[in-house]
């Protein structure tokens, strides 16, 4: 520690080495004054020398307690994004698996349990409401032929393009899905059997004129088309079965037509 003063230090060491002062008597006094003064130093000088110690170890473990803080909110931090991509992950494979569960792999469009799914709650919908619906069962013609000339890869690319094209031609509110194999079933809400006939020739049409290109070789498909329109009191599957046999209707017909189940001309 600094010495407060050097000068009145060395001047009081002068007067006690001093021969000439050894009978003075404050020269006693003055002794045990200063030898007081001295242990009083040392001890200032220790406390601050522990004061010192003290803080410095105090900022280290405020220092240490920082980066502790700061590793673990990293830590945290880290935790976090993996949980976030986590779920993520999660949500991604919920909407696949929900997708997979009503979809039809090959042509995208809603499977038949969706299309169940759909035609149930419009059955009820009639119910409660008497709001009329519409049922078009839709068959390739001559479909094995296909496959059996070009191939099953071609004959799967007409399915898609098919599909693509039902899709594209009817109204948002309505329900395109594959029934199975080259069936596919259109469900149209809010429509009778005639207006459902006028959208079913248009995408009759739409198809005739589809050409199926799959590298060298190119095709065209028709397709038969079943109608019918729900009754009350009767099971949707009912009136799947009424559009099924008018969908034999046409295919008897001649193919590359569509019937109306019930209808009083028997077209
Ligand atoms: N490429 C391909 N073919 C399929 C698929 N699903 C069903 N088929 C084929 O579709 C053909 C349907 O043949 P059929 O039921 O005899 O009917 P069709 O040849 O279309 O004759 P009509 O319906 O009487 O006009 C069968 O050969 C099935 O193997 C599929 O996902 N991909």
């Amino acid at each position: 520690m600094k010495q407060p003063n050097q000068s009145l230090e060395a001047h009081i060491h002068a007067l006690l080495e001093d021969p000439a002062q050894q009978d003075n008597p404050l020269r006693e006094p003055l002794v045990s004054l200063w030898a007081n003064h001295q242990d009083l130093a040392r001890r200032i000088d220790r406390i601050s020398r522990i004061s010192d110690a003290y803080q410095s170890m105090a900022k280290q473990q405020e220092q240490s307690l920082t980066e502790r803080l700061n590793k673990q909110l990293r830590q945290l931090e880290k935790v976090a994004r993996i949980s976030d991509r986590y779920q993520n992950m999660m949500r991604d494979l919920n909407e696949a698996l929900r997708e997979a569960s009503t979809h039809d792999a090959l042509t995208g469009l809603p499977n038949r349990r969706l299309l169940v799914d759909r035609l149930k709650k419009e059955a009820e919908r009639y119910a409660r409401y008497q709001r009329p619906f519409t049922i078009a069962m839709l068959d390739v013609d001559h479909f094995k032929t296909i496959n059996d000339q070009y191939g099953h890869e071609l004959g799967d690319s007409a399915l898609t393009e098919i599909a693509r094209v039902l899709d594209a031609e009817i109204r948002e509110q309505d329900l395109c899905g594959r029934w199975g194999g080259e069936e596919f079933l259109i469900l149209l809400p809010e429509t009778q059997a005639d207006a459902a006939a006028k959208v079913m020739e248009r995408v009759r049409t739409a198809i005739e004129n589809l050409t199926i290109r799959a590298q060298t070789d190119s095709v065209n498909a028709t397709i038969s088309i079943g109608i019918a329109e729900y009754q009350p009191g009767e099971s949707y599957s009912e009136t799947i079965n009424q559009a099924d046999h008018a969908l034999l209707v046409a295919k008897r017909g001649g193919r590359n037509q569509l019937s109306t189940a019930r209808a009083p001309s028997g077209a």
